[in-house]
């Protein structure tokens, strides 16, 4: 009998479904799960299946250009990797698998602050635009020695993540007692920080320990202010879900927001990121570019997210699945296919390239919640 033929990963969906028996469980519930009944998560990809285009005819789109810029930066896709902890989870390659990959399809890529490889080892493998995602703890010298080594490394921005003043509680990570295995720590700080990952108890999430004990919680928009004072970089909040808080951030300065409920991970019972996405473009009215992240699985998420005002997304998960099937070229295969789909999208809607795509292109969303308040 002949060996059974490979089937081939033509869609994230395709990866994800590779991956998930290639991944230590409570690890892949690490990565798959989200916060309480995990009902953010599943709206955040539902809220995308909502969106119906409205394809233009006769339009010459025998090329069609998916390149845009970010902060100043030249990216070929309107796409970034979004900062997640500890790659080496997925593979050994970890974070540096992620960075070539990045590179090769001409994507952003946002390091966490709880990357497994050093931020400079990063830097100096990359050949494409890199932000600093970072976590602001309450051992300030800490939080400043990242900032002033993202600067020295040449990364772009810094991206505050600002949905996480605590880790939520994640009930798979709970019940599995998530911790971190052998062999894989967070490589940007020291022991002062990072002692207790690698520690399981019962009933509890060593991350979530941790984050009790390290994130600041009482960091505020007058901290904000300065951390604007420390640095000359962008900033980039990540976490922003409405018009109050984008208005504010455009208001001090701010460069870029990322709409994100963290892909389902922090508050359960939150607004989609996508729900949330036209009150804060509204609000910011073209102070700060706005990007978008959770629940982006098809080309066609990314022009709805285009359409409905971001100037690029960020994408999650999906490269993790990409990386556990095969390292950096799984998480370049990753980003080539959603980016084929992008350019399929945009030629079937008669949208040349980026500039083209506006609300026009979006139908009367079917049955969601109105992104700005009902008057009765
Ligand atoms: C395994 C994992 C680790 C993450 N770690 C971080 C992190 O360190 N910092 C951060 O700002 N966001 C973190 N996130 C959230 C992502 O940046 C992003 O907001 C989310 O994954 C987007 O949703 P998606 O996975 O559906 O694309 C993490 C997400 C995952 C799945
Ligand atoms: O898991 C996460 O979503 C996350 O953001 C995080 C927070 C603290 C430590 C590691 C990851």
């Amino acid at each position: 009998m002949s060996a059974p033929v490979q089937q081939a990963l033509v869609t994230l969906d395709d990866y994800r479904t590779a991956a998930r028996d290639l991944v230590e469980p409570s690890a892949w519930d690490y990565i798959d799960g989200g916060s309480g009944d995990e009902t953010t998560l599943h709206e955040s990809e539902a809220a995308y299946r909502r969106h119906r285009l409205r394809p233009r005819v006769l339009v010459d789109v025998s090329r069609c250009d998916t390149g845009t810029t970010l902060l100043g930066s030249t990216v070929r896709l309107p796409v970034g990797i979004a900062p997640m902890a500890f790659h080496g989870l997925v593979t050994p390659e970890a974070e540096l698998a992620c960075v070539r990959a990045a590179g090769e399809a001409g994507a952003l890529m946002v390091v966490s602050t709880f990357s497994g490889t050093p931020l400079e080892d990063l830097a100096r493998a990359a050949d494409g635009p890199l932000w600093m995602q970072l976590y602001v703890f309450r051992h300030r010298p800490t939080t400043e020695a990242l900032v002033r080594r993202a600067e020295a490394a040449g990364y772009r921005a810094l991206v505050v993540t600002v949905d996480t003043p605590r880790m939520a509680r994640r009930p798979r990570d709970l019940r599995n007692g998530f911790r971190l295995p052998p062999g894989i720590s967070p490589a940007n700080f020291g022991s002062e920080v990072s002692a207790g990952l690698h520690a399981g108890t019962a009933g509890a999430s060593a991350l979530g320990a941790h984050a009790e004990r390290h994130h600041d919680a009482a960091f505020t928009w007058d901290d904000l202010a300065w951390l604007r004072s420390l640095t000359r970089l962008p900033i980039v909040l990540k976490g922003v879900l409405t018009a109050e808080d984008a208005d504010r951030a455009a208001g001090l300065g701010v460069e870029a927001i990322v709409v994100s409920n963290h892909g389902g991970r922090q508050l359960d019972g939150a607004v989609t990121a996508l729900e949330a996405l036209p009150e804060v473009v509204a609000a910011t009215a073209g102070r700060c570019e706005v990007l978008v992240d959770g629940g982006i699985r098809r080309g066609t998420d990314v022009l709805v997210a285009l359409a409905l005002g971001a100037r690029a997304v960020l994408v999650g998960r999906p490269v993790l699945w990409g990386m556990a099937v095969d390292g950096a070229d799984g998480a370049r295969e990753v980003l080539s296919v959603l980016g084929a789909e992008l350019e399929n999208a945009l030629a079937l809607c008669g949208r040349p390239d980026l500039a083209s795509v506006d609300a026009d292109l979006l139908h009367a969303p079917q049955h969601t919640t109105p992104a700005t308040p009902h008057h009765f």
